[in-house]
């Protein structure tokens, strides 16, 4: 693996390939001959029930799903729909009650211990509250996973650094998590996870403790993830903004079944199931009625950007520096100042012209201060 650096990395099964000895892959995992590519999840009439004094509990009903390699892949529904469990089931931290689970075309029930070590190396996780040990520095808690597989201390150290170095911690290398905050001490968590080199990564609520602003910059690190080492990325949220920021495909749990699935953009866009339409609500909440109805996760060719600016104190942006932000004629759609336990907290809704391919556009807005997120798209001849 010496000198293959993760910024140089396009080939997924290369990089795997050249990971640990411990845990050299068939070739299978390639996609070659007609087997699914490296990172393909499915479950196949996946049921779980768990029986405990209170009685039993049907979590998971005849799941029948695939998830494509390199895929960014939301999994939402209400409080005890099920997404845990079949998150779970991924790495068997969940055993089904029946059915199967297959990674990369292998059914992972029929494997021994040392096949479930090896299996879970292939698959990282991160977790809600970060799990970093606090009496380790950043360096210790990202070695761990290598330590624990037995990896020669020779090639430890270059492989931190790597890691570090792909979620931007480089500096911060011998601070201890106390001092982080916590968008850095997820991105320690995702270095955790991708030191190991897994071809799937599993996030549990990963951004629900951080803050909008942070939140941003955690999702486009996974995008980074995922476009530059081809990831598989799977993650449970409670927040349809994270869905439609971050995912390519999207599943709608519903009482441990599939109420729907599919492309964010057809999901989002037009969605089916009542569950999905409840759990969107918040979206739009808030929004101008013609403009929810109208609005559409997805660009079209020539749609308006639309952004939404929030700020605290009184100054909101000036609409002439938004517009030399944007580098767009910005229409202004809705502003209003709220009092949010005794905080004035501004909001604007704004429209930018032709900016659906320019993904730089929020970054420029978030410059001149505030909160920006992208919320969706509007055809200009509305
Ligand atoms: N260990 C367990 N023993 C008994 N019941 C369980 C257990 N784990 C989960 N359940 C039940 O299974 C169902 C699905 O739980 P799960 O945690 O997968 O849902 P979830 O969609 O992730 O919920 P949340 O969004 O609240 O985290 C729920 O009714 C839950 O109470």
């Amino acid at each position: 693996m010496a000198g293959l650096a993760f910024d140089t990395i396009r080939d997924p099964a290369r990089w795997i390939a050249e990971g640990t000895p411990a845990r050299a892959l068939p070739a299978a995992r390639t996609g070659q001959e007609g087997r699914p590519a490296a990172g393909t999840v499915r479950f196949e009439a996946l049921s779980k029930t768990y029986r405990s004094a209170a009685g039993e509990v049907r979590a998971l009903d005849s799941i029948d799903l695939e998830i494509p390699a390199g895929a960014i892949f939301g999994i939402i529904g209400r409080s005890g729909a099920g997404k845990s469990t079949l998150l779970r089931a991924v790495n068997r931290l969940e055993e089904p009650t029946s059915g199967r689970v297959l990674i990369d075309g292998a059914p992972i029930a029929a494997l021994d211990t040392d096949g479930l070590v090896a299996l879970r190396r292939r698959i990282g996780m991160i977790f809600q509250h970060f799990n970093l040990l606090s009496a380790k520095t950043v360096r210790q808690n990202v070695a761990l996973p290598l330590v624990v597989a037995g990896v020669p201390r020779a090639e430890i150290g270059p492989r931190v650094d790597e890691a570090l170095r792909l979620v931007g911690l480089e500096a911060k290398a011998e601070t201890y998590p106390s001092r982080l905050s916590g968008g850095q001490k997820q991105r320690v968590g995702i270095a955790r996870a991708l030191v190991s080199r897994p071809e799937i990564l599993l996030c549990d609520e990963a951004t629900s403790a951080l803050d909008p602003e942070t939140t941003l910059s955690i999702l486009s690190l996974l995008r980074d993830i995922n476009r530059r080492l081809g990831i598989t990325i799977v993650l449970i949220t409670h927040e349809m903004s994270v869905i439609r920021e971050a995912c390519s495909h999207v599943l709608v749990l519903e009482a441990g079944r599939i109420a729907e699935t599919g492309p964010v953009w057809r999901v989002f866009g037009a969605p089916e199931h009542h569950a999905t339409r409840a759990l969107l609500e918040p979206l739009t909440r808030g929004l101008p009625e013609d403009l929810a109805a109208r609005l559409r996760p997805h660009p079209a060719p020539g749609a308006a950007t639309v952004l939404r600016i929030t700020y605290s104190g009184r100054e909101a942006p000036d609409l002439s520096a938004l517009a030399a932000a944007a580098a767009a004629p910005v229409r202004l759609l809705q502003a209003g100042i709220e009092r949010i336990q005794g905080h004035a907290v501004g909001r604007m809704l704004v429209a930018v012209a032709a900016a659906g391919a320019d993904p730089g556009v929020e970054d420029r807005v978030r410059a001149l201060g505030g909160v920006v997120e992208r919320i969706g798209y509007v055809a200009t001849d509305d």
